[in-house]
């Protein structure tokens, strides 16, 4: 089990982001998320972090896979990762700008996906494409070394066993 979940809001070209102000990511504009608490299932715990940080209700999201992180050979991480399609009559206006956890933006997709945006985690740019694409979710994995990724590998995660047709 991972320890952490992310969500991206997306409303046409926008992602809902949060500028954090605390580690880790601090200062970064990052997808919404959080830790999760005892007993709830990823997905229980991202729709109950994007109600909190964001005030959206939300029923469901698309699973779209695991990123994780091996820094300096050894401690390891991961987060399940989200992605929300919100109406097109969404009112971007309605979401607070100011939350307890940093500062809430719509940030453009181009922006974020721009490989030399120092603005954003530096892995975002290279998990965030494949996620936005109809694609099956897929394992993330980056390896560290010295705050700078020195590798990353994606791989489809297994399909659940079917009993077929
Ligand atoms: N894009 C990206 N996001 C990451 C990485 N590592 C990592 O933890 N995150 C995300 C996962 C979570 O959404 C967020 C960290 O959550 P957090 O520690 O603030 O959790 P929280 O809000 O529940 O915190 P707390 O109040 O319980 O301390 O950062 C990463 O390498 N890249």
């Amino acid at each position: 089990m991972y320890r952490y979940t992310i969500c991206f809001l997306k409303h046409r070209n926008g992602i809902l982001m949060l500028n954090r102000n605390k580690s880790p990511l601090m200062g970064l504009w990052n997808g919404v998320g959080g830790k999760l608490e005892h007993g709830e299932t990823p997905l229980d715990s991202v729709l109950r972090e994007i109600r909190e940080e964001t005030g959206i209700l939300l029923e469901t999201a698309y699973y779209k896979g695991i990123v994780s992180w091996l820094v300096d050979g050894s401690q390891a991480g991961g987060m399940y990762a989200f992605l929300a399609d919100l109406p097109e009559d969404f009112e971007r206006s309605q979401t607070p700008q100011l939350v307890e956890e940093g500062i809430l933006d719509w940030k453009e997709l181009a922006w974020i996906l721009d490989p030399n945006n120092a603005g954003v985690p530096e892995n975002l740019p290279m998990f965030l494409p494949y996620m936005l694409e109809e694609a099956d979710p897929c394992q993330h994995l980056f390896t560290y070394e010295n705050n700078q990724i020195v590798n990353y590998e994606t791989a489809p995660l297994p399909k659940p066993v079917t009993t077929g047709s």
